[in-house]
């Protein structure tokens, strides 16, 4: 596990946007594994100035999304479809047909999951995965004591989660229990994981992904097998580290 430690969340938005757009640079027709919640928003920032300096072209990129609410309609404007709508495509050249999210709304979950999966593998598998991290350790909306050989499926989220998740809700009721996400399997599977954290609320979850033992109680925790993944991190989230101390 590489890591690096930057001054703030603007600096962590600044160095994963470099890095991802190297790697759709590198390779025009990537695969890039995408991630929501507030954590992400400054490298999407940072990647819409990118592209519209001319340095990234998105027209050949491909992307799946981790995770999306169950039972939410695409346009709600909680649900991730709006959100990477919102805060990403359409200020990008990226062909939508290119672009997955799964479909919180099917009426055949398991079909809809194996599908997910299917076209993952048809794309060619994900050249980087982007990643944010949940206070619990979750990573996607995989929570604590997930199976480390999960693929997509459908999971009920913690009221850890849904207590997080709430502020960008009217009120906790509207916060959907369940969600359909890429197992982690499928963010083992990628070629590269970048993941970002910021902020003092993270640093316990940053301390077990690094230091602790590799657990489903803490699903971050898997990615200390990972042969290729990088952490940014802030200073405050790296504050409980060993290395810091
Ligand atoms: N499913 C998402 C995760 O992918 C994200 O990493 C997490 C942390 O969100 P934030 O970045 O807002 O702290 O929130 C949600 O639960």
């Amino acid at each position: 596990m590489k890591i690096i430690i930057v001054d703030d969340y603007k600096a962590m938005s600044k160095k994963a946007a470099i890095i991802i757009a190297n790697q759709i640079i590198l390779k025009p027709n990537s695969v890039l594994g995408l991630a929501t919640g507030s954590t992400p928003l400054g490298t999407y920032n940072e990647l819409v100035e990118l592209h519209k300096e001319g340095i990234i072209d998105f027209s050949q990129v491909t992307t799946f999304n981790l995770d999306e609410y169950y039972d939410l309609s695409p346009d709600n404007t909680n649900s991730y479809h709006y959100y990477m709508m919102n805060n990403l495509f359409q200020y990008i050249n990226i062909d939508l047909e290119n672009t997955n999210i799964p479909n919180g709304i099917t009426e055949d979950i398991d079909k809809e999951c194996e599908s997910y999966d299917q076209k993952i593998i048809q794309a060619g598998g994900l050249d980087l995965q982007l990643l944010g991290i949940g206070a619990n350790g979750h990573i996607g909306f995989n929570e604590p004591n997930i199976k480390f050989e999960s693929k997509t499926h459908l999971v009920g989220l913690d009221e850890k989660t849904i207590n997080d998740n709430s502020r960008f809700f009217e009120n906790k009721e509207l916060v959907p229990k369940k969600a359909i996400t890429m197992g982690i399997k499928n963010i083992m599977q990628a070629r590269s994981i970048l993941l970002l954290a910021s902020g003092i609320d993270k640093a316990d979850a940053i301390e077990k992904t690094v230091h602790g033992s590799i657990t489903p109680k803490v699903p971050a925790s898997v990615l200390q097998l990972h042969p290729n993944a990088t952490l940014i991190i802030d200073k405050l989230a790296a504050s409980k580290l060993k290395t810091l101390s």
